[in-house]
């Protein structure tokens, strides 16, 4: 089990274990998140990560107890759920005629009154997400006519708008250059500091997770192999072992690891 970094655990999961047929696919996960840190869940393909993130999000049925500031999560009601947990999937199926604006005012949808129209307000938080995700200019396409990085980030962004206190975000940088991603990561630290929000990510990009999330989780085969400082679980023979990956694991100069992936010697 991890423990929470700071004094305050906004996220417990306690003995999680989530089967979709009979054999479970993830065992037995505890871990703590404090509030306003950046938690990194890594670890190979299939180990199931994205399976977490969607129990967390109230999508999956799982045994076991997941808490968001002291309430299960499985209490809330479900507009009660939306106003405090943002959930980006990975791959989203996207309403291709939907406009950037529209699609992302639906992030809104939770905080609306009665009537259910959007507010000066609401519009004022799209504009500023768009501008943080940089997708002001695009904000009248529809959805269909854009990249693939482009969709990326408007799925970013819709979620952004719900200013949720727990962002959970299932591998946000896919199909980003290295350029886009980084800017995605620091204003979605930015927002993370400025709403003191908690965030859960998945990320394959070993090095970009060393660098943004205060503890990272290796999972392998469902079940947590490591977790602590980014520091502490990039090591390049776990790396070897639960990734059958060859890679040399250097320092930043102030002091995160880079995990740079080398050729295996052959015989
Ligand atoms: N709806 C489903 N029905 C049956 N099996 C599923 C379902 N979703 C995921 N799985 C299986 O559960 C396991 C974990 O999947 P999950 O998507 O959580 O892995 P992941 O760690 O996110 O992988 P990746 O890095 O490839 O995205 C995999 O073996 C996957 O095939």
């Amino acid at each position: 089990m991890t423990e929470a970094t700071g004094p305050d655990p906004a996220l417990t999961l306690h003995e999680v274990t989530i089967a979709y047929g009979a054999a479970p696919v993830v065992s037995d996960v505890s871990l703590a998140v404090g509030r306003g840190q950046w938690l990194a869940i890594v670890g190979p393909n299939g180990a199931g990560k994205s399976t977490l993130l969607k129990a967390i999000a109230g999508l999956v049925e799982y045994r076991g107890s997941v808490t968001l500031d002291s309430t299960r999560i499985d209490r809330l009601s479900p507009s009660d759920r939306a106003r405090r947990i943002g959930y980006a999937p990975q791959n989203p199926a996207l309403p291709e005629r939907l406009t950037v604006t529209d699609y992302v005012l639906l992030g809104r949808t939770p905080h609306l009154g009665f009537l259910a129209r959007e507010t000066a307000a609401d519009l004022s938080i799209v504009e500023d997400v768009l501008d943080r995700v940089d997708l002001r200019g695009l904000m009248g396409r529809r959805l269909g006519t854009l990249s693939g990085g482009e969709a990326q980030r408007a799925v970013l962004a819709r979620v952004l708008a719900q200013r949720t206190g727990l962002l959970l975000l299932d591998e946000p940088t896919t199909g980003l250059d290295i350029g886009h991603a980084q800017t995605l990561l620091e204003r979605l630290d930015q927002l993370r500091a400025e709403d003191n929000a908690t965030v859960v990510t998945t990320l394959h990009d070993l090095t970009l997770a060393a660098q943004y999330a205060d503890e990272l989780v290796l999972v392998d085969r469902g079940g947590i192999v490591a977790a602590g400082k980014p520091s502490e679980v990039l090591t390049a023979e776990r790396l070897r072992e639960h990734y059958a990956a060859e890679v040399e694991v250097l320092t930043t100069t102030d002091g995160r690891p880079v995990v740079a992936p080398v050729r295996p010697r052959h015989a």
